[in-house]
């Protein structure tokens, strides 16, 4: 079983995700975590996001890189939205999201195109959104217990920046796939959205 899980920065769906894997005992991946490791590396190279020569270059991180604590750092997610606006970045990431989405037995997979790019075939599909401010709000706040110095007003920038730049990139852009599911988490507790995420996954697979 496949299940996708998209949506905009922050909104929640990585928390939703790692829920719905343990509930069906499949493997999960953040995929949004393959792009991080792409900036971050750019950036560790002193090279240029904007560059996709310097990009592609970058898709040869070692596995190790997707354990490093500076990937949840706001600059990798920001070198990350610019990234992956590169064609040749996405075409070089492809074949390793689809081969875990095809494992024996399935996965739950989260990120931006995986219900329409990487698994349209996926069995259920999510997609999981909240308003910019709330979302800005809760990322601020993961930021600062992990020890960030960094302003609200930034945290919202940041993220209506790459929402801008995710959503409007001619490949693959942040959108929700005409089959799946919408999720708005702005006003349910952490709790609520994984039981709301859960009872949508049962309707969709009850419906195939
Ligand atoms: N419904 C909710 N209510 C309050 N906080 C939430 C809710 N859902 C998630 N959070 C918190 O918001 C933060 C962002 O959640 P999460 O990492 O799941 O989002 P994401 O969409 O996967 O983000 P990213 O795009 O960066 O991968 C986390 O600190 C998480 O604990
Ligand atoms: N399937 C995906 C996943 C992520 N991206 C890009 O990476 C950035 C970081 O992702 P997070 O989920 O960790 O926030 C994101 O802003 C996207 O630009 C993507 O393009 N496709």
């Amino acid at each position: 079983m496949i299940i996708a899980v998209d949506g905009p920065a922050a909104s929640g769906k990585g928390t939703i995700a790692r829920a719905i894997a343990a509930h069906y005992k499949l493997p999960h991946l953040d995929t949004g975590l393959l792009y991080r490791a792409v900036g971050q590396t750019v950036l560790d190279r002193g090279s240029d996001p904007a560059s996709e020569a310097d990009a592609v270059a970058a898709c040869d991180f070692a596995d190790a890189m997707l354990a490093d604590p500076r990937l949840k750092e706001s600059a990798a997610g920001n070198a990350a939205s610019v990234v992956s606006a590169h064609p040749k970045v996405r075409e070089a990431l492809i074949a390793r999201q689809r081969a875990f989405a095809t494992q024996n037995g399935g996965a739950v997979l989260d990120g931006r195109d995986i219900g329409t790019v990487i698994a349209p075939e996926a069995d259920a599909k999510l997609f999981v959104r909240a308003t910019s401010a709330i979302r800005a709000r809760r990322r601020h706040d993961e930021l600062v217990r992990a020890g960030a110095k960094i302003s609200f007003d930034k945290v919202l920038a940041d993220i209506k920046a790459r929402d801008l730049r995710d959503s409007t990139r001619a490949t693959a852009p942040l959108r929700q796939a005409p089959d799946a599911a919408l999720l708005d988490t702005s006003f349910m507790s952490i709790e609520a959205a994984i039981r709301h995420a859960i009872q949508l996954v049962e309707r969709q697979i009850a419906e195939r």
